[in-house]
C-alpha cells in the first residue's frame, strides 16, 4: 500500500485528516479550513482553502469533485470538476466552489465541501505523424451512433 503524505497548515491543525467515510468509498471528504466563514452568493465562485499540502505517490493524481448532497440541496459544485492535483504539487490544496443555487451559501470552518479521489495516471510521449490508422468509427462522434 502506497502512502499519501499530508501536511496540515496552521489553519487546519484542529481538523481531522481527510478520511474515507465508508468502507469502500472512492473519495475522501475535504474540509474547509477557514479563519472566518465564507459566503457564496448565487452565481459566485470562490477559492476555498483546505489547509492541506500533500505529496502523492508518483503515477497518481488526486481529483477534486463535488459532493452530491451539497449539489442537490444547495447547488454547490466545483467549477473545474474534476480538479486536478498533480503528484508534484506541494502547495495548499484549494477548492474552486461555485454557487449554482438561488440562495446564499455559507461555508464554515470544518465543513466538508468537496471530495478527493486518488487515481492512477500515466504520462505518454507525444509522437508526431502525418497519417493515423483507419478505424470503423473514423471521425464519427458527437452522437453519430444515434440515441
Ligand atoms: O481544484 C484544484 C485544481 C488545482 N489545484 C492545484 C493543484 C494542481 O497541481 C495545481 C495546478 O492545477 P491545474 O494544472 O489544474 O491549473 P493550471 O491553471 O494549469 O495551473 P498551473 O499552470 O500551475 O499548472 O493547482 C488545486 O489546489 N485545486
Ligand atoms: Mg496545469
Amino acid at each position: 500500500m502506497k502512502n499519501v503524505l499530508i501536511k496540515k497548515l496552521e489553519h487546519a491543525k484542529d481538523l481531522p485528516l481527510p478520511n474515507y467515510e465508508s468502507v469502500s468509498a472512492a473519495g475522501m471528504d475535504l474540509r474547509a479550513a477557514l479563519e472566518a466563514p465564507m459566503t457564496l452568493r448565487p452565481g459566485e465562485r470562490k477559492l476555498i482553502p483546505t489547509g492541506l499540502q500533500m505529496a502523492l505517490p508518483e503515477g497518481f493524481e488526486a481529483q477534486i469533485r463535488p459532493r452530491s448532497g451539497l449539489a442537490i440541496r444547495n447547488g454547490i459544485t466545483m467549477l473545474n470538476t474534476p480538479g486536478t492535483i498533480d503528484a508534484d504539487y506541494r502547495g495548499e490544496i484549494k477548492v474552486i466552489a461555485i454557487n449554482h443555487g438561488e440562495e446564499e451559501f455559507v461555508v464554515e470552518h470544518g465543513d466538508r465541501i468537496a471530495q478527493m479521489v486518488i487515481a492512477p495516471v500515466k504520462q505518454f510521449p507525444m509522437v508526431e505523424v502525418d497519417e493515423l490508422d483507419e478505424t470503423e468509427r473514423g471521425d464519427g462522434g458527437f452522437g453519430s451512433t444515434g440515441v
